[in-house]
């Protein structure tokens, strides 16, 4: 197993930014949302702040887990799945969100779940890239990205001592 070669941390503040600037663009569409389905468990970060953003008042969750040993992608399990309800007329105004699509696999599943659904990731690497509808800010494939729920404060190495970030 090896990391990444790149680290994109983000912040609290920054991952609010960056989920509204998502919310700002599915207002763009200009679309009346029927309902949100929301990826656990990243996905409910963004969720929380694009429902607010949106009005969207009907929230579902799908249950995917994927990533069992941190980096290394184990086999896909789908815990729990989506309602009946929302699943007729193959999820027409729904809103799929998620907080970032990789090599693309999640947001695969989901999406065959729901073909006529709109897809959004705040963050997408260029695998990825193609399962999504909107998205925020693209990072690198080699690039790992920190979600502030997964971090904490400690001491930060200098650069120039090989420092990642
Ligand atoms: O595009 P992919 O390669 O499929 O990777 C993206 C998925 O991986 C992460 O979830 P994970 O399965 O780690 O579970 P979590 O949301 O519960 O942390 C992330 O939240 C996405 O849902
Ligand atoms: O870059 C990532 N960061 C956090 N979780 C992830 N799950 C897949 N890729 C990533
Ligand atoms: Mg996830």
């Amino acid at each position: 197993m090896s990391l990444p070669e790149k680290a994109f941390p983000v912040s609290w503040d920054q991952f609010h930014r960056d989920a509204r600037a998502l919310a700002w663009r599915l207002a763009g569409e200009g679309r009346e949302w029927k309902a949100m389905v929301c990826i656990t468990r990243g996905g409910l970060v963004p969720a929380a702040i694009i429902c607010r953003e949106l009005g969207i008042r009907l929230i579902e969750t799908v249950c995917v887990a994927s990533y069992h040993d941190y980096v290394e992608q184990g086999q896909m399990v789908v815990i729990k799945g989506i309602s009946e309800e929302l699943k007729a007329d193959g999820g027409r105004d729904i809103l799929i969100v998620d907080d970032l699509t990789d090599t693309g696999k999640t947001a695969a599943i989901v999406r065959e779940m729901l073909p006529n659904a709109h897809f959004a990731a705040v963050y997408a690497k260029p695998k990825g890239r193609p399962m999504v509808d909107t998205f925020v800010t693209e990072v690198s494939q080699d690039t790992w990205i920190y979600f502030p729920w997964d971090m904490g404060f400690t001491y930060q190495e200098p650069i120039a001592k090989g420092g990642r970030s």
